[in-house]
Formats: C-alpha cells, sequence, structure tokens
C-alpha cells in the first residue's frame, strides 16, 4: 500500500451548491443557489497543523462538513483518511474527532465522567486504550477534581477542556476545531493552544483548525489555508502571507525629547505620546536606512520595528 504517503486529508475540485425554495407571491416558490464550496482543492498530510481561516460565509463550515461526512458534495472528489466520507461515514467518525467552540458535545446534566463513559461506548474504545487515553487528557487538561461536576455547572474554558478530552478518546487521526478558544480568558485560551501544540507535536494528530482569532493561528500555524468565495484564495507559509500582504510596518522611536511629528521620507507618523513616536513605512522597504535618516536629523535613545499585526495582513487579503 502506498497509502503512507498519501494526504490524510485530499479534496480536488470539491463543491457544494445549497438550493433554497422561497416564497415568491402566494403559490409561486422560486428556487435559488448558493454555491457555498466551489472548486476546492486541498491536501493535509499527515502530522499537520493546519489554520483553515476565511471571512463570514466563505465555505469553512460547509467544506468542513463535507470532510467530516455531514453534508455530500455536489462535486468533485473527496477522501480522508483513505475513506470516502458519506459513504464511509461510520468507519470515519472512529477516525476523526470534532470540537466545536460554540456548542458541546457533552451531555449538558450528566457529569464529565459519565459523558465519557457514554463516548467510550459509543466509539467502542479497548478498555486499556479508553483508561489510558483518560488518564492522559485529565491528567494534561487538569480535570480530575471536575470529573464529578455536570456539564452545565462547568465554565466555559473547564467545558472546552471537557470537549477536547472526549474528542479524543478514540484515539483520531483528525481533529478537527471550529473556534476552540472563543469566549475564553487570557490563561484558558493559553491553556488550550498549549494542550494543542502538544497534541499534535508528540501524538502527530492532524488539526485543522477554524477560528476567527488570529492568535490562534499565529501561535500554532505554520501553515494557513485561507478560503474566500467557497474556494483557495491562499494556501502557504504564515511568514509569506504576511510578507505578501502586509501593507505597512511601524518602528517606534524614543527621542532624547519630545518633539513636533518627525519629518523624513518614506515614513509617516502615526502618533506622538512625549518623546515616543510611531511611525508606519512600506513593508519592503529598508527599515536600517529609515533609522539613519532619523538618525541623522534628531537625537534617538531607542527604535523598534514592528511587524504588520496579522489581522491587518488577512484584512488585505480578504478586501484583495
Ligand atoms: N444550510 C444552508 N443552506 C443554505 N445556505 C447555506 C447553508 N449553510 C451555509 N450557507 C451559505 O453558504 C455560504 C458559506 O457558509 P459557511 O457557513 O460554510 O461559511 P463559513 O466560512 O463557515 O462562515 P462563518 O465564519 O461565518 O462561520 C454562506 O453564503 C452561507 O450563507
Amino acid at each position: 500500500m502506498n497509502s503512507v504517503s498519501r494526504p490524510i486529508i485530499e479534496a480536488e475540485n470539491l463543491s457544494k451548491t445549497y438550493t433554497l425554495r422561497k416564497k415568491a407571491g402566494r403559490l409561486k416558490r422560486e428556487r435559488t443557489t448558493v454555491e457555498a464550496v466551489r472548486d476546492l482543492n486541498l491536501a493535509v498530510a499527515e502530522g499537520e497543523l493546519l489554520g483553515y481561516i476565511g471571512p463570514n460565509g466563505a465555505g469553512k463550515s460547509t467544506s468542513i462538513k463535507m470532510f467530516t461526512g455531514i453534508l455530500s458534495p455536489s462535486a468533485g472528489t473527496l477522501r480522508v483518511a483513505g475513506l470516502e466520507p458519506i459513504r464511509d461515514r461510520k468507519q470515519l467518525a472512529r477516525r476523526i474527532g470534532v470540537v466545536f467552540g460554540q456548542r458541546t458535545t457533552l451531555w449538558w446534566d450528566l457529569p464529565l465522567r459519565d459523558s465519557f463513559a457514554l463516548l467510550h461506548r459509543m466509539y467502542a474504545v479497548p478498555e486499556a486504550r479508553f483508561a489510558a487515553n483518560l488518564k492522559r487528557y485529565v491528567a494534561l487538561l487538569e480535570l480530575e477534581p471536575l470529573l464529578d461536576t455536570p456539564v452545565r455547572q462547568l465554565s466555559l474554558g473547564q467545558r472546552m477542556r471537557g470537549d477536547l478530552t472526549a474528542a479524543l478518546l478514540h484515539d483520531p487521526a483528525v481533529l478537527y476545531l471550529d473556534e476552540p478558544t472563543i469566549g475564553l480568558d487570557v490563561t484558558s485560551k493559553a491553556v488550550v493552544r498549549e494542550f494543542l501544540a502538544e497534541l499534535n507535536r508528540e501524538q502527530g494528530t492532524t488539526i485543522v483548525l477554524t477560528t476567527h482569532d488570529l492568535d490562534d493561528i499565529e501561535r500554532l500555524c505554520r501553515r494557513v489555508v485561507v478560503i474566500d468565495h467557497g474556494t483557495v484564495a491562499y494556501d502557504g507559509d504564515l511568514d509569506a502571507l504576511r510578507a505578501r500582504f502586509a501593507a505597512d510596518r511601524t518602528l517606534v522611536v524614543d527621542l532624547a525629547e519630545p518633539g513636533p511629528a518627525i519629518d523624513v521620507p518614506g515614513a509617516t507618523v502615526a502618533r506622538v505620546d512625549g518623546p515616543r513616536q510611531w511611525l508606519t513605512f512600506p513593508a519592503e522597504a529598508n527599515a536600517a536606512a529609515l533609522v539613519s535618516a532619523i538618525a541623522a536629523r534628531y537625537e534617538l535613545l531607542d527604535v523598534s520595528i514592528r511587524d504588520a499585526d496579522i489581522e491587518e495582513v488577512i484584512r488585505n487579503l480578504y478586501t484583495g
């Protein structure tokens, strides 16, 4: 078998069109179609941690629903873990895990422990493997003191840790995460991110991460796929994405004394706060030359350069 080198997710010209029937007058109904996913091509290698991003309505959820066997494609081919998601849906369920930040897959009124036990039976996870996984994830995610708490009494961050455990008890090869850090405080976000990085590194679990929190992407993903209007608008390195779509960088300058806005060709003062000034300059311009030009005319105590933040980069990409 040569399946070892094949991508774990392989989509070729994948499309999904929704058909809607709208009332148009008393008896008439009009059919309209929405091309949610159009000719999407994607290959994800085993062990990757992929950022899967795009503006609202871009087609992320629709494509993930196809990857997980919930929705059937209108056209194109798709294989996940060597299976055809719709045809092999049951088998596929044992190979994938899914976590939605917006809703739980746990049983609201049951203690965490019982939810895990139900999943154990649903997925028919072998006893020893279930026990080992439960122990591992409960320890890593510090769930021990919460095992007897009903899910409805958990905080959002605690519930998310429970959902992550639930999604991993059957050792999925691919984990899909939809907004796993939404609504979490800074500490909980850090816990979730660290856990995901370790899961990917240590277990080699392939992770597809959908999020509007670009900090998640910056901290976790080397490769990003940007979906726009149902198709892949960018697929590659995060750093290359930044280099291509960053409009400006920022030079932060500390002068010896407060003064008027610095006047130097090639940069614009965006803000002045006492002796500190923020100058924006084109991302591709030579920062050293700019610093020298300022130093020739002003007394400088310190300078630092900030890359365009990823929010700006993505905004530029979305707006073409
Ligand atoms: N069940 C449905 N019936 C009809 N149209 C749908 C349905 N689900 C999604 N759409 C439409 O398909 C397009 C893609 O939606 P999708 O939910 O896949 O986007 P998304 O990238 O996940 O967006 P978001 O970031 O807002 O979650 C949108 O135009 C949406 O309105």
